[in-house]
């Protein structure tokens, strides 16, 4: 027996979208439909035949909703395995007549949370009755089909029409079931650990006991990071937003794992900045970064910084594309752009290049979650490395060698050293004119990405101005891009060798300034 036909159905759905329709649907097919309180009174205002739950509990609804379902007459009927003559039996023997359908969607517990309603208002949204229908039913998917998408209506009317749903897509409903509400105890158990029950350490620290999200499959990859591995896209639940993985495409071939990578280093570069700011990015670090009074103006610059590495760039602008803008990229074989938005004629000029993609992403809620990075066994949690600490406003640097900067220079440093957070593993990014004009990157000691910058910088490194993510373990480094033309160095500071680092600075005549903030990033 592989259909199952519908012949009784329970509903009770805290969403009434496509409800009226559902119920047309199952009626016309004569289905019996059972319904709890206001779902049974939607439906009944549309003159579709209900039985309210009650008439088959024999029990009022009571506890303003907390009891409504969870009664053996519903839950038995739910549960009753057809296929077993001693389960069909007991059903005949208490007078409990099977469901073949049951159609459920929960209360809102995580849209209520961060609505920012009250501790008693988000208890009261936990769902209790319609997890315990949700899961009843997949269990006994055998038997039962169930149903908590109302994207999936009009295949619940075709199914009633034509015999039920087979067990193959009984199945499959009940693995959307069970995510279903698995996703909604993540959120609670989520909740509680974090907000409302935390444990000493988590009131202490802010880490709860218990962390998780619930992702779901939002696309498949043509392959990894390299071709012989295999990958997917996961998109977070989290209301926080959906941030790249819930990009809206416009144009372009498909996203491959490393453009999503690669987009996601440049949204960050990108926006550490209020002023219009383009990041262009390459195997995740930044071969230019650029404010300007437009976003054409900021491409430009970003773009100017290193043509070569440009070429098959990510891009990231934190304002919408303009169409002068689009003219400049369309210049350069780009592989992905990705804004919120692209302004009138902007997405014309662009898709005359057939292969570039174009991706409108919302400005990203930085710092709502924390980041995540797997190891083997588990996932390291930081809090998101805002540019918002003391180390960050110059009002707070400390002047430590040369002259204080004049305010052109001290607008570059600060370009500077917050640019230089988007670069990977001893960062070091000479900057003019509040653009990347050098960035070293990538080595294992400081010296080399010093050196790295100054040679990628050429003439450019004249009059330039140095920020360093981390403190000069040596001079050499302070050195290597005061000897090249550099005249003024911001820095965390911190090392036991600070006062020869110092002593070098003043030896060029340089400006050195201290954060006490340091930026790394892997
Ligand atoms: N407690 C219960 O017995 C119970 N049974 C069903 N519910 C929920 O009540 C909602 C539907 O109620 P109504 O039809 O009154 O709008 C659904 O979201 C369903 O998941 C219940 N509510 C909460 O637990």
């Amino acid at each position: 027996m592989t259909q199952q036909p519908i012949r009784r159905a329970l509903i009770s759905v805290y969403d009434k979208t496509g409800l009226e329709e559902l119920g047309y649907g199952l009626a016309e097919a004569g289905v019996e439909i059972v319904s709890t309180g206001s779902t049974a009174a939607r439906l009944a205002a549309v003159d579709v035949p209900v039985t309210p739950v009650e008439d088959v509990t024999g029990f009022p609804e009571c506890l303003e909703g907390r009891v409504k379902t969870l009664h053996p007459a519903v839950h038995a009927g739910i549960l009753a395995d057809r296929t077993k003559d001693d389960h069909r039996a007991t059903l005949e023997e208490l007078g409990i007549a099977a469901f073949d359908l049951v159609v459920v969607n929960l209360y809102p517990f995580s849209a209520t949370v961060a609505s920012g309603a009250s501790p008693e208002e988000c208890i009261e949204k936990i769902d209790i009755g319609g997890p315990a229908m949700v899961r009843s039913a997949a269990k006994n998917h055998g038997s039962v089909a169930v149903v908590v998408d109302p994207a999936r209506y009009d295949e619940v009317i075709e199914a009633a029409r034509s015999g039920g749903f087979p067990l193959e897509q009984r199945k499959r409903l009940a693995a959307q079931a069970f995510a279903h509400t698995a996703a909604y105890d993540a959120a609670v158990a989520g909740w509680f650990a974090s907000a409302y029950a935390p444990d000493d350490t988590a009131a202490e620290t802010g880490w709860p006991e218990f962390h998780a999200t619930a992702y779901r499959r939002a696309a498949t990859l043509r392959y990894g990071e390299n071709p012989h591995q295999r990958a997917a896209l996961y998109r977070s639940d989290d209301p926080a937003g959906p941030g790249l993985a819930g990009a809206e495409q416009l144009h372009g071939k498909e996203m491959s794992y490393n453009n999503y990578v690669d987009a996601d280093s440049a949204l960050r570069a990108a926006y550490d900045f209020a002023e219009p700011c383009v990041a262009i990015i390459k195997h995740a670090n930044p071969c230019g970064i650029a404010v300007g009074g437009g976003i054409a103006e900021a491409h430009a610059k970003a773009h100017a910084c290193d043509p070569v590495s440009a070429f098959g760039g990510v891009i990231a602008a934190n304002r919408p594309v303009s169409a002068a803008m689009a003219e400049q990229v369309a210049d350069v074989f780009t592989e992905v752009l990705v804004a919120p938005g692209f302004e009138a004629g902007a997405v014309d000029v662009l898709t005359r290049k057939k292969n570039i993609r174009l991706l409108v992403v919302a400005p990203p809620d930085r710092g709502a979650r924390p980041e995540a990075r797997a190891i083997s066994g588990g996932t390291l949690l930081q809090s998101a490395d805002a540019v918002d600490a003391p180390g960050d406003d110059p009002a707070n640097w400390e002047l430590r060698a040369g002259a204080a900067a004049d305010d052109a220079t001290l607008a570059d440093l600060e370009f500077a050293w917050r640019a230089v957070r988007a670069v990977k593993s001893n960062a070091i990014l000479l900057a003019a004119d509040r653009a990347t004009v050098g960035v070293g990157m990538g080595q294992v000691n400081r010296v080399d990405s010093a050196r790295l910058a100054v040679t990628r910088a050429g003439d450019r490194v004249q009059g330039s101005v140095a920020a360093s993510d981390a403190f000069f373990p040596f001079a050499d480094g302070l050195e290597v891009l005061t000897g090249a033309g550099v005249r003024a160095v911001v820095q965390p500071g911190g090392s036991v060798r600070d006062e020869e680092v110092v002593a070098a600075a003043e030896r060029a005549g340089a400006t050195l300034y201290f954060t006490g903030t340091r930026h790394f990033f892997h």
